[in-house]
């Protein structure tokens, strides 16, 4: 089963990579329209969001709209601190001073800690049970079981990713919605 999921996994990298930037281009625009009209539709303050990684959508523009839209927003980054445990997450602002990572993903070199009602978290392969692949670190499954209110969970790729099933396992966190360049999807209990 791992073996499956991890051929899923790299089978949709390996794709979203190789999208030619003139195929990705207007798929990206439209994964940033229909997210923006999620987040216009939902009242939360403090969301969180991914630093774009190996051809992930980039949600930046999305969130400094977000942010400049109304007054009290703030918007964070995840931060591993260790393998193997929760991922913090750290406020972030287009003013932020940028470090990378051990993976050379970009975190804010300082800034509060944070707590988000919102995660926009980066799908590879994923259902329309709203199961997800992410690099198989476990990171997102991990936090999500360690964070207390949950908070709501948008998967956020492309339909590239798109299998029939993920195999998922005990301890995977279905999303409460899927955004692609094909809209948003409501699945495991979001509305
Ligand atoms: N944009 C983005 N940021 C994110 C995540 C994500 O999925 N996307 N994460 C979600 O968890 C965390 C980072 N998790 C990661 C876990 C494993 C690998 C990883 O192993 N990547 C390569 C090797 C990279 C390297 O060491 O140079 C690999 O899979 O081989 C990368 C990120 C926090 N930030
Ligand atoms: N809550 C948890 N507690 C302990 N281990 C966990 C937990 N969640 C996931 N894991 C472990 O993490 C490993 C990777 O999980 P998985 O393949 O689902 O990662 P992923 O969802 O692709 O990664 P990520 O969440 O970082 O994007 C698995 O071996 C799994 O057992």
């Amino acid at each position: 089963m791992e073996i499956q999921r991890k051929q899923l996994r790299d089978a949709a990298i390996r794709t979203r990579e190789q999208l030619a930037a003139t195929d990705r281009a207007p798929l990206e625009t439209a994964v940033q329209t229909h997210v923006a009209a999620l987040l216009d539709r939902l009242d939360i303050h403090r969301l969180a969001f991914c630093w774009p990684y190996r051809s992930e959508p980039d949600l930046r523009p999305v969130v400094v709209d977000w942010l400049d839209a109304a007054p009290g927003r703030q918007a964070a980054l995840p931060v591993m601190v260790a393998p193997a445990r929760p991922l913090k997450f750290r406020e972030w602002t287009p003013a932020s001073a940028m470090v990378p990572d051990m993976h050379g993903i970009f975190i804010p070199a300082d800034g509060a800690e944070l707590t988000p009602e919102l995660l926009l978290i980066p799908l590879n392969a994923f259902d329309a049970a709203g199961y997800r692949l992410g690099y198989g670190g476990g990171y997102f499954d991990r936090t999500l079981a360690a964070l207390s209110p949950a908070p709501r969970t948008v998967g956020v790729g492309f339909e590239l990713g798109r299998v029939d099933t993920t195999h998922p396992q005990l301890h995977d966190h279905p999303m409460h919605w899927i955004v692609t360049e094909a809209g948003i999807h409501p699945v495991g209990g979001g509305a």
